[in-house]
């Protein structure tokens, strides 16, 4: 396993970041005021940073993919959250257009109903380098865990296990910190999509850890955090932590009645389900137009 020790937040930024939480709400609020004056606008988001970002769509599965890249650095470093194999030629050619520097496809999970966008990204263009995370035991380049940071010029992504939907989802949060893109960001995978949340009926879904996932990593973000799921399917784009807290019609209520309405979905298996799985155990390197159950 290769570890990510060298995306880890170097000490410094990770002392800007406690410095920064520890101030008062005013403070804060007038330092926000100060950076949005001196930092570029960020390109399709409400935050003011040096962040560009994008949220792009594959309509067969309802996917939302990210594209996320610091526009100050001069490499314009980027990433791509949950890429989609079908839609990789639209993705690079916006990273391309842009002159900006992709280095990682990074996954939230292990998707059911679609194959990653990854392994192809990896073989057209050139450096990328796969991520995923540790718990969900598929191949990748890199593996994170709860706690890990990735950065991207000085931009940086904090991990937060999500487990629940798959035992090995994360959530990528932006940063905390004056340099960081605010409202902060959160892409959320399966574990919480708009007005709903991830089905928990197999790869080591559990309702009940995916329920203390949501509130103890999700639902403890300020309240103006963006949320960016994975999925939606009727047509939203975006939601807050707050707005999700109240009128999430799943995760507002108490656990046993989450369990309950879990229980009781009645959704069919995924479409995909029986080639995508296994190719995105090897994060979409297998050429899918062949046997799946076969190996490389
Ligand atoms: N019909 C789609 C699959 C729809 C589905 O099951 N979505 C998943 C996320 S992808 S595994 C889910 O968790 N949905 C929750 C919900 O409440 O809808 C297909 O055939 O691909």
């Amino acid at each position: 396993m290769l570890r990510l020790n060298h995306l880890r937040l170097s000490i410094f930024n990770a002392c800007k970041v406690s410095n920064y939480t520890n101030l008062d709400f005013a403070t804060k609020k007038q330092f926000r005021s100060q950076m949005a004056n001196y930092t570029t606008s960020s390109s399709s988001s409400s935050s003011s940073s040096n962040l560009l970002f994008r949220q792009l769509f594959e309509k067969e599965s309802s996917t939302y993919t990210y594209l996320l890249a610091d526009l100050t650095h001069p490499d314009k470093p980027a990433l791509l959250v949950d890429p989609v194999d079908k839609t990789v030629d639209r993705d690079i050619s916006i990273v391309e257009e842009l002159g900006l520097k992709l280095i990682y496809a990074i996954n939230t999970h292990v998707h059911a109903d679609h194959v990653t966008g990854t392994g192809l990204l990896k073989s057209k263009v050139e450096g990328v380098k796969s991520m995923i995370s540790k718990a969900s035991n598929s191949k990748a380049d890199l593996f994170v865990e709860h706690g890990d940071k990735i950065q991207i010029g000085n931009l940086f992504l904090e991990v937060r296990a999500t487990p629940g939907h798959t035992a090995g989802c994360v959530t990528y949060v932006t940063g905390d910190g004056l340099d960081q893109p605010q409202p902060r960001m959160a892409f959320t995978g399966d574990a919480l999509l708009i007005r709903g949340c991830g089905r928990t009926d197999f790869q080591g879904g559990s309702s009940s850890q995916l329920y203390k996932s949501v509130h103890s990593q999700i639902f403890s973000l300020p309240k103006d955090t963006l949320v960016y799921p994975a999925h939606d399917y009727k047509g939203f784009t975006v939601s807050t932590v707050g707005e999700e807290m109240l009128y999430n019609p799943r995760l507002t209520k108490d656990e046993e009645t989450f369990k309950n309405i879990m229980e009781n979905l009645q959704l069919s298996y995924p479409k995909m389900i029986d080639v995508a799985v296994p190719a995105n155990m090897v994060c979409g390197l297998q050429d899918v137009t062949k046997d799946p159950t076969k190996p490389l």
